[in-house]
């Protein structure tokens, strides 16, 4: 991967202000609305895989199992290029889109927009898509330490402030209970995977079989073994494909808390 197409994206992250602005009664970034007409009308292509979320609900984790599924289990070609980069944040500016617009077939993307505001495309090609959710309380919890390790989003407050910004849905990507019913509700409409953070940490294995089944893959025993070790907390946590460690202070400061925080219920 070009490392000056990493200090692009990585650039274009820092230039995010915390402000917030409002789509369709959604609550969002102003950056995000700010570039909402090229978000909206990006292309999606048949055979692309969306892992799609709220904020805070293992999408680092489901992105690492795709990515290590889509490869067969190679671990080394996983190791390319910042997750970021391998799997482009769609509404996280324009550098995240041309990359993902320059990537070969298939391609994985991440979202956390809500289903109502995904690009129309997504829903007119081939397109599989794995939620995840979270239960509310650890979402919560994980959004209010990354609201403060994220130097780019807005100042938390209190856990008092945050909780009740939370609960009335004035966080960015909005409210948590229209987020998950919304994606609950399209799965019986779209190709949507709908997985639980909790089922993951209760038994990986057995929600990674799901995933590969879901993408039509079979794998013998080691390769999925060699999934499962790598996309471990243990593991995650020391990687930096997917510990967000390339990232300057200036966007997440870890040393307030780390991305790969607690993984825990
Ligand atoms: N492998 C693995 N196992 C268990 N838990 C994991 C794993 N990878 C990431 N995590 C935890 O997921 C939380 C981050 O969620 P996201 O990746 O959705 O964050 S983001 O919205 O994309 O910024 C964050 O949760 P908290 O620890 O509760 O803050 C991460 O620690």
């Amino acid at each position: 991967m070009d490392p000056q197409v990493i200090e692009k994206v990585v650039q274009e992250m820092s230039n995010f202000s915390p402000d917030m602005g409002e789509l369709q009664g959604v609550t969002l970034l102003q950056g995000i609305c700010d570039i909402w007409d090229t978000i909206y009308n990006f292309q999606a292509r048949d055979g692309d895989i969306v892992v799609a979320s709220y904020p805070k609900s293992g999408t680092t984790w489901m992105q690492e199992i795709l990515d290590l599924i889509v490869l067969d289990g190679d671990v080394e070609r996983s190791l390319r290029a910042p997750c970021f980069i391998k799997v482009p944040f769609l509404e996280m500016g324009h550098t995240s889109l041309e990359v993902a617009d320059s990537m070969p077939s298939p391609r994985i993307l991440k979202t956390h927009l809500p289903v109502q505001l995904v690009p129309p495309s997504f829903w007119e090609k081939d397109v599989k898509v794995v939620y995840v959710a979270r239960n509310p309380k650890d979402c919560m919890v994980s959004y209010y330490y990354f609201h403060k390790m994220d130097q780019t989003m807005a100042d938390p407050g209190n856990w008092e402030d945050f909780f009740s910004n939370f609960m009335s849905g004035k966080v960015t990507w909005g409210d948590w209970f229209d987020h998950v019913i919304g994606w609950w509700k399209a799965k019986d409409h779209h190709k949507i995977l709908y997985i639980f953070y909790e089922d993951m940490i209760e038994d990986p294995r057995r929600e990674i079989l799901k995933v590969m089944k879901f993408l039509g893959k079979d794998f013998p025993e080691d390769v999925v073994q060699k999934i499962l070790q790598h996309t471990s907390f243990k593991s995650m946590k020391n990687n930096p494909v997917v510990n967000f460690s390339c990232l300057p202070e200036s966007v997440f400061d870890q040393s307030v808390t780390s991305f790969m925080r607690k993984g825990k219920l």
